[in-house]
């Protein structure tokens, strides 16, 4: 299964330290795969810098300066993940969509300068990796076809991923799911389907950053993943009880 771990859920070491636990638990069950983002630490890098975050549609404007930094800030984090979800084994390995070619893109809208659209995934090197007991932790930059790093969204790549394996995702953040009247988590949605997400994002109760999640939750699901659960990554237990159907939003066709 593919695990998608993003910056709100990942805020403090402590946090971090109790997702990598969980993942380390799951790992006689399951293949795994970590997909990670880090937008807090990408602001924090971009602050320091002056320079400006501006987001459209869920997505950071990606200037070429902003994409070094992005490129610096996610790569320092993949390496500092692998070692935390590897454990004192170190079965984890940190790469990044430049490492043989693992996430290809090309530019998904040049008025947001470097971000990206994935258009391939080397899915073939990740079978290898868990062939080997190894669990891969993959950085959300890509590789355009000039060669040069493209940014794109954790959730997005983590959906791709999700499809080229063929396998089922957990996305977790830091609300519980999906809610119907956000920030009511007595609203929780524990199923929600294509036409009913697609109704909320039309009517804007599904917002900000859970329109990207929704989506690649829906896309994957589109490339043969057997399921897809937005949940909370601040609950114990939440991976083991997301597959179980206990916890989170379910999204189905
Ligand atoms: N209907 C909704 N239910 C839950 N969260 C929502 C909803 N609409 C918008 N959100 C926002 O989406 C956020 C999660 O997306 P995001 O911040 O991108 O998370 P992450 O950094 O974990 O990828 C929540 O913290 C919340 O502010
Ligand atoms: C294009 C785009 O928006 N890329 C994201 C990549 C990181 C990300 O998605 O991190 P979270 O999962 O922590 O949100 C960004 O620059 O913030």
């Amino acid at each position: 299964m593919i695990i998608k771990y993003g910056g709100n859920a990942m805020k403090s070491r402590e946090l971090r330290r109790a997702v990598a636990g969980e993942i380390a638990a799951l790992r006689g069950e399951y293949s795994v795969v970590v997909v990670h983002g880090g937008g807090p630490v990408i602001e924090g890098e971009l602050a320091a810098r002056g320079l400006p975050s501006e987001f459209r549609a869920g997505l950071r404007v990606t200037s070429p300066a902003a994409m070094e930094v992005v490129e610096m800030a996610l790569s320092r984090l993949n390496k500092q993940l692998a070692q935390e979800v590897g454990g004192s084994g170190g079965w984890a390995v940190g790469l990044m969509g430049r490492d043989s070619a693992l996430l290809r893109a090309e530019v998904l809208d040049p008025e947001l300068g470097r971000v990206g659209r994935v258009t391939g995934v080397n899915a073939a090197l990740l079978r290898t990796l868990l062939g080997a007991g190894i669990l891969p932790v993959v950085g959300c930059v890509a590789v355009g076809s000039d060669g040069e790093a493209l940014n794109v969204n954790a959730d997005t790549a983590a959906g791709a991923v999700a499809g080229a394996l063929g396998e089922g995702i957990v996305f977790l953040t830091d609300v519980d799911g999906v809610y119907r009247a956000y920030p009511d988590p007595a609203s929780l949605a524990r199923q929600l389907t294509r036409a009913g997400a697609e109704a909320g994002i039309r009517e804007g109760w599904i917002a900000d950053g859970m329109v990207p999640k929704v989506r690649a939750a829906l896309d994957a699901l589109d490339a043969g993943a057997p399921f897809a659960v937005i949940a909370s990554g601040m609950t114990a237990g939440v991976l083991a009880a997301a597959v179980r159907g206990e916890a989170g939003t379910r999204l189905t066709p």
